[in-house]
């Protein structure tokens, strides 16, 4: 056996040792490589679970605005489909070849109320919707606000349309309120051509749409289509005394020839038709503008401004609170009743005695003031329901006062308002309560 030279053996050995040497130094900078990168990785999905925990917190607290900012409805009864009248097919608008598809409107409504984001309407959709009807508002906003129905829109039974009667509408419904008119004398006077043609093609429209889906129409008619009565109080059968050329025909003669459009649609065409002649009408949601002389009187005495009575003061009105007009008009449009009913309080006072109560109820400094008096002013004005109570078992029930009252707590927040934001909202008098009976 040849012996290897040492200086190999040290050669061999010291290779293998540097050869050790290089691999476990490579062993060793892949394992400080594997640690740092798995650091690297911890570090960035804490990054990640910081920016997330960020987006909870953040979606968490937008979550709280959403729900503070969910509508709350008024709470409304339930009724079945049936109880509902609901018409169930679904395709009878779109079998008709004759109406425009644009114009057709998909959904089926029970009731429709024209003017009703209007100071009586909205009060009379408060009540329908809480009775757990649907509803659908046709409103062209001349005098109408969508405040007064804010509170329902989005509602699942409400549906609010900006739609001008005087042109047609189609819609399937089973009840129509016809309400749209401007009611309060200088809105009447001033457009009376626009207040015409709603009352008169208007009504025309909605009658059509009446005869063509079988539904009831019940007209809202005015005490001013007795003129300056000659008979007092007023009873249905009185023909009225109206001037057909005065400032106020525009209003006092549409409203007329409406009514005989409705029984002439109810004798040629079977339309069912209920008709009611409104007395003077006050309430919560009046509009600042309106000019009667309820939201007058009010806002001048919550304002200390001279209270201005027209004329010598010595003509009378008798006034009622809205929700009594309300159900005065729901009692007519369920009734069998097809002639003409007053709803109205008896309660009749000269105006000169209605601006002390005003004075008296809101206090403050302001001085009572005449004015000339208006051309044609009725002079006297009071109901005769013997008829409302016969025939539709109807009746107000709301003192003067008490309303009073809450028409000047409704103004006095309306004048005190600064922002848009501040809506004043005036929701429903009415609550499920009020419909026991149901
Ligand atoms: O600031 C005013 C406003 C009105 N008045 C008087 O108060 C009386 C009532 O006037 P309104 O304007 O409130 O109402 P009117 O009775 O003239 O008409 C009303 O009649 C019944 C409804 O159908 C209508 O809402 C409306 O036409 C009138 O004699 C009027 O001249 C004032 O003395 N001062």
């Amino acid at each position: 056996m040849s012996e290897k030279p040492v200086g190999l053996k040290m050669e061999k050995l010291l290779f293998v040792f540097i050869m050790f040497v290089v691999v476990t130094g490579l062993a060793l900078s892949r394992n400080t490589e594997y640690d740092s990168s798995l650091v690297s990785e911890h570090q960035s999905l804490m990054g990640q679970k910081r920016d997330m925990q960020d987006q909870i917190v953040q979606l968490t607290d937008r979550l709280k605005e959403v729900e503070k900012m969910k509508k709350h409805y008024p709470e409304v009864n339930f009724l079945s489909y049936k109880d509902r009248k609901r018409i169930l097919n679904s395709n009878r608008l779109f079998l008709s070849r004759s109406i425009p598809s644009s114009r057709l409107i998909t959904y089926h409504p029970s009731l429709q109320v024209t003017g009703g984001a209007g100071f009586v309407g909205s009060h009379l959709v408060d009540a329908l919707m809480i009775q757990g009807h649907e509803v659908t508002v046709a409103d062209n906003f001349f005098t109408g606000r969508k405040r007064n129905v804010e509170h329902w829109l989005g509602h699942e039974n409400f549906e609010l349309l900006n739609h001008d009667i005087v042109n047609p509408l189609y819609l399937e419904v089973d009840q129509i309120y016809h309400l749209a008119s401007p009611a309060s004398p200088p809105n009447y006077m001033y457009n009376p051509i626009k207040t015409i043609k709603t009352n008169t093609i208007g009504t025309i429209n909605m009658l059509g749409l009446a005869k063509r889906v079988k539904a009831r129409f019940l007209m809202a008619s005015t005490s001013e289509i007795y003129g300056d009565p000659e008979v007092h109080p007023q009873q249905e059968d009185y023909w009225g005394n109206v001037n057909p050329i005065g400032p106020r025909a525009c209003y006092d003669e549409a409203k007329r020839v409406a009514e005989t459009m409705c029984y002439a649609y109810g004798k040629q065409d079977r339309v069912e038709i209920r008709v009611a002649r409104i007395f003077n009408t006050f309430g919560p949601r009046m509009h600042m503008n309106d000019g009667r002389v309820v939201s007058n009187f009010i806002l001048q005495a919550l304002q200390n401004e001279p209270i201005t009575v027209y004329g010598d003061g010595e003509q009378t009105r008798s006034f009622q609170y809205v929700t009594d007009l309300v159900d005065g008009l729901m009692n007519l449009m369920n009734s069998n009743c097809t002639l003409p009913v007053n709803i109205g309080n008896p309660d009749e006072h000269t105006i000169n005695d209605f601006a002390q109560i005003i004075k008296r109820l809101v206090g403050g400094e302001s001085e009572i003031v005449h004015k000339p008096a208006v051309e044609d002013d009725p002079h006297r004005r009071r109901p005769d329901i013997t008829r409302a109570k016969q025939l539709i078992s109807w009746e107000p029930k709301v003192p003067m006062m008490f309303g009073i009252n809450k028409t000047i707590e409704y103004f006095h927040q309306e004048i005190n308002r600064k922002k848009h934001s501040e809506r004043n909202i005036w929701l429903p008098e009415y609550t499920l309560k009020s419909y026991d009976k149901l």
